[in-house]
């Protein structure tokens, strides 16, 4: 088996008198593909919050590349390995799609602030170095094609693509995707599936992601987390949890056929 890298140990958090989520238990092994489903309101994204130092847990702990980071803030949780997309579109809208993925590669810059401000010989290998990686970014995510637009005049389901794109720049071990396919169309969808898959070998990554599309969860994740009223109430693979009679009254409805 591989090596632990997300331990979340009885984790919740109450929102005055809201328990919003509650002894929530989950561990990602590196390389794994997750999933974390359950009805609206359920706590899934507060479950990235306390996850992604957005919201601080008031119970349990979380342990991740074996550090503990309850108490780190969303900067430091970025910078031990971890990096997330949002529900809804978070970019520079006014930047272009390239300048996009360079602002989120710029955490990886290894060039000094002093060597930038004198702009010294390995400030510009380091923009040099930058500009490809991006470019390169780009190209497995189809959008080189787009680098000069503005982020706002992309496609929808591009906007969505470079958010992960973004998200993957700044190098993490642990990607967390906050329904990546919401309002994509069928195509769309199969066509994340795949790129999904493919950054997961590509980049070594393991991957949460929180979606409603039962077809993409139940077609490329290993297991499956689900919440209901801030609790787990099952996990597993999704051949089992397409059959779990709790995950189907609450949420599933009827059995999924995929
Ligand atoms: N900052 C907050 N203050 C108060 N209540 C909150 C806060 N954040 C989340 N909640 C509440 O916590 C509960 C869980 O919400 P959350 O957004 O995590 O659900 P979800 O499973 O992601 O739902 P959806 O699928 O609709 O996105 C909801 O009742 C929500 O209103």
């Amino acid at each position: 088996m591989s090596n632990s890298l997300l331990k979340v140990e009885n984790v919740g958090i109450q929102f005055g008198g809201l328990k919003a989520v509650q002894g929530f238990d989950m561990e990602l092994f590196e390389g794994e593909l997750i999933g974390l489903i359950g009805p609206n309101g359920a706590g899934k994204t507060t479950s990235f919050n306390m996850l992604t130092g957005v919201y601080k847990p008031t119970e349990g702990q979380i342990t991740f590349d074996g550090k503990v980071t309850n108490n780190m803030s969303p900067h430091q949780v970025t910078k031990s390995g971890m990096s997330r997309t949002f529900q809804n579109i978070r970019l520079f809208k006014e930047l272009t799609v390239l300048d996009n993925v360079k602002v989120a590669n710029h955490s990886l810059a290894n060039h000094s602030v002093l060597s930038s401000i004198l702009r010294l010989p390995t400030y510009f290998k380091g923009e040099a170095k930058m500009e490809k990686e991006s470019l390169e970014f780009l190209k497995i995510f189809e959008l080189d094609k787009y680098k000069d637009e503005l982020a706002k005049n992309l496609p929808y389901g591009m906007q969505r693509r470079l958010e992960i794109a973004r998200a993957l720049a700044a190098g993490p071990k642990l990607l967390l995707l906050d329904e990546p396919a919401a309002g994509m169309n069928p195509k769309e969808t199969s066509a994340l599936m795949d790129l999904i898959a493919l950054i997961r070998k590509k980049f070594d990554l393991t991957i949460l992601l929180i979606e409603h599309d039962m077809g993409l969860v139940m077609g490329i994740c290993e297991r499956i987390y689900v919440l209901d009223h801030g609790q787990l109430i099952a996990s597993g693979t999704p051949e089992k949890i397409r059959s779990n009679k709790k995950v189907i009254e609450a949420y599933l409805g009827e059995e999924v056929t995929v």
